[in-house]
């Protein structure tokens, strides 16, 4: 865009730049009450009231320009003009936070030494008005040759000083180029402008404190945690489960239907065997999908995350990684892609790549519905101790599954790379904040998009040529096993089962594996065509595999799910992140092979005690 006004939000993390930018853009990036949020450039643009051109950028947080870690040196790089393809700012808005202005103030100054036009928006007016904070405003402005707007930017409206500043008719001049200071002088001019400007009845909130005396002691703090993560995983089921029980009834009666309707012939197979057992098997997960994340959204949204990176941070080191490692980790439990993607803002990089080789164990949303598929058809629904529902207990115990597998081999790594420095972990424990319904709607209905996209989008493919290959060759004539043996998915599966067998695979659920390499869900739209087809027509799915595998093989099947080498696209930011092929197979082959001992063990125990 020529002629338009290039503009950089720059600041400290978590002090709302990209709730800022979001408000000014009308964009929906993601937005969390944690440091280390946005760790990419993201752009925008939007029309200020006079007709100009405004393009923005929302940059990664930073605590200073002297940057370390990967995500910072973007932020460095724009604000100077060598980010390829990205034009010097001609007006850099530095955000800070008005409750934390002692830590936020130092970087201002540091980007005031650029010596570009600036202007400082002073956010979270409306939490520093809560506190009783007052900042004056004017002289303020003056201490730091700069224009200063206050603004709210999670409420409509809240940015609208800004926009009316960046777009008036005499831009901010170039604030004065100051020589480089030493750090203590930089502290030192932030205490004098403080002691001058802004007044503080306290230094911290009070309730924050009185939460935090609960939340981050050693012993109830832990106990809280684990606390919290079974009651999430207790809603899953208690508020998801029935829900998908109703979309797998509705699809089980519509394939039903459609086998009624459609005259016999590959077209009714399409219809009724892959897509409405198949894609409808799928799709009944999403509600118990969407359960978790609105609990995730809330989590992220609370500041509640940061202090339980804080509880572990010791148990994390202990395995050689660190407290940082914990919120790539946690958003993990979406996606390994933005997991892997969040370890940017790790400045080691050795911790980096140990968090990026084990961030795949987590259990992504992906793997939810092979998950509840299996324990609905084998676990039984009943209450334990009372009052919690043991498949929600064996859900959370798979989860727990990952979570220990993970801390076992960044241990292992550890061992091997021998590093034995320790750090303290410098984490920002950042205010508690309720959730704003709205930010969470969008939130799920964004979760919810992404899902249905996979579904009409690379599942509806894969489970289309599944059902091909399921239904093609047609058996020869006078042929006496079921038809589906002689398809190629037969031939296939027969054939993969030699590799799986010892883990109590049937050919079916070896063929299942295939497609789950694309996208984990699959598996499940895989099973359902594969035992439609195979006359298993009308049963749900999970009647079908009661019948047709044992308790252990499925056992042995959740626990290879757990810990199976992730899907195509993870292996390619895989790549992405760390330039490596060696990585990528590193990853590959050290889960594969856990995944199979771990299979194995579990089958033959299992075994043994049926
Ligand atoms: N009360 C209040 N909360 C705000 C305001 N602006 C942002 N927030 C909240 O502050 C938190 C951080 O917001 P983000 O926009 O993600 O912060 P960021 O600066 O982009 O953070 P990084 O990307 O990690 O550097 C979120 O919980 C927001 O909801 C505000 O003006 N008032
Ligand atoms: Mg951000």
């Amino acid at each position: 865009m020529s002629g338009a006004l290039n503009i950089a939000l720059v600041g400290n993390p978590n002090c709302g730049k990209t709730a800022l930018f979001n408000q000014l853009t009308g964009a929906r990036q993601k937005v969390a009450n944690y440091a280390g949020v946005t760790v990419e450039r993201k752009s925008g643009s939007f029309t200020a009231p006079s007709g100009r051109a405004i393009r923005v950028v929302d940059l990664p947080g930073a605590y200073s320009l002297q940057s370390v870690s990967p995500d910072e040196r973007v932020t460095q790089a724009v604000l100077e003009g060598r980010y390829p393809g990205e034009a010097v700012p001609d007006l850099i808005v530095c955000v800070a936070d008005a409750t934390n202005l002692r830590l936020h103030l130092r970087f201002v100054l540091e980007v005031r030494r650029i010596g570009r036009p600036m202007v400082l928006a002073l956010n979270m007016m409306d939490a520093a008005a809560r506190r009783d904070i007052t900042i004056d405003v004017p002289a303020l402005a003056q201490r730091l040759g700069m224009p200063v707007i206050e603004t709210v930017a999670v409420r409509r409206g809240g940015a609208q000083a800004l926009v009316a500043a960046i777009d008036s008719a005499a831009p901010p001049a170039t604030v004065a180029a100051t020589a480089a200071h030493a750090p203590d002088d930089l502290h030192a001019e932030v205490r004098a402008i403080l002691a001058d400007t802004v007044q503080m009845p306290a230094p911290t909130d009070r309730r924050d404190d009185a939460i935090d005396r609960v939340a981050l002691h050693p012993v109830l703090g832990v106990a809280l945690l684990a606390l919290v993560m079974f009651l999430v995983f207790q809603a899953v089921y208690a508020i998801g489960k029935p829900m998908t029980d109703a979309i797998a009834d509705g699809f089980g009666a519509l394939a039903g239907m459609a086998g009624e309707w459609l005259p016999e012939g590959p077209l009714r197979g399409l219809v009724s065997d892959g897509l409405l057992s198949g894609l409808g098997t799928v799709l009944g997960f999403l509600p118990q999908i969407l359960v978790l994340f609105f609990f995730i959204l809330v989590l992220e949204e609370s500041g509640y995350l940061p202090r339980a990176a804080f509880l572990l941070d010791k148990l994390m080191v202990s395995v050689g990684l660190s407290g940082r490692s914990f919120i790539p980790l946690l958003s993990s439990f979406a996606c390994a892609i933005p997991g892997i993607m969040g370890t940017r803002s790790i400045t080691d990089p050795r911790d980096r790549l140990a968090t990026i080789l084990v961030a795949p164990l987590m259990t992504c949303s992906a793997r939810l519905p092979v998950y509840a598929l299996l324990i609905g058809a084998f676990i039984p629904h009943r209450e334990v101790l009372g009052i919690f529902n043991l498949q929600g207990v064996a859900l959370f115990c798979l989860y727990v599954a990952g979570i220990a597998a993970a801390m076992f081999v960044a241990w292992i790594a550890k061992r091997i790379r021998r590093s034995q420095q320790e750090r303290a972990l410098l984490m920002e424990l950042p205010a508690y904040r309720l959730p704003k319904w709205r930010d969470v709607g969008i939130g799920l209905w964004e979760r919810g998009s992404i899902f249905l996209k996979r579904l009409t989008g690379v599942m509806l493919a894969l489970t289309v040529l599944m059902w091909a290959i399921c239904t093609f060759p047609a058996p020869p004539a006078g042929a006496t096993e079921a038809a589906i043996d002689y398809s190629l998915a037969g031939t296939i599966g027969h054939t993969l089962q030699y590799l799986f067998a010892p883990l109590g695979f049937n050919w079916q659920i070896s063929l299942s594996l295939i497609p789950a390499f694309a996208a984990r869900e699959t598996a499940v739209a895989t099973l359902a065509t594969v035992y439609a087809v195979g006359g298993d027509e009308g049963a749900a799915l999970q009647q079908a595999l009661a019948t047709h595998i044992s308790l252990a093989s499925a056992l042995s099947l959740m626990v290879w799910f757990a810990f199976a080498p992730q899907c195509m696209s993870t292996l390619a930011i895989i790549r992405r992140e760390t330039q490596s092929w060696r990585m990528v197979a590193l990853s590959f082959g050290y889960m594969f092979v856990l995944a199979y001992v771990a299979s194995f063990v579990t089958y033959r125990i299992a075994g043994w005690l049926a």
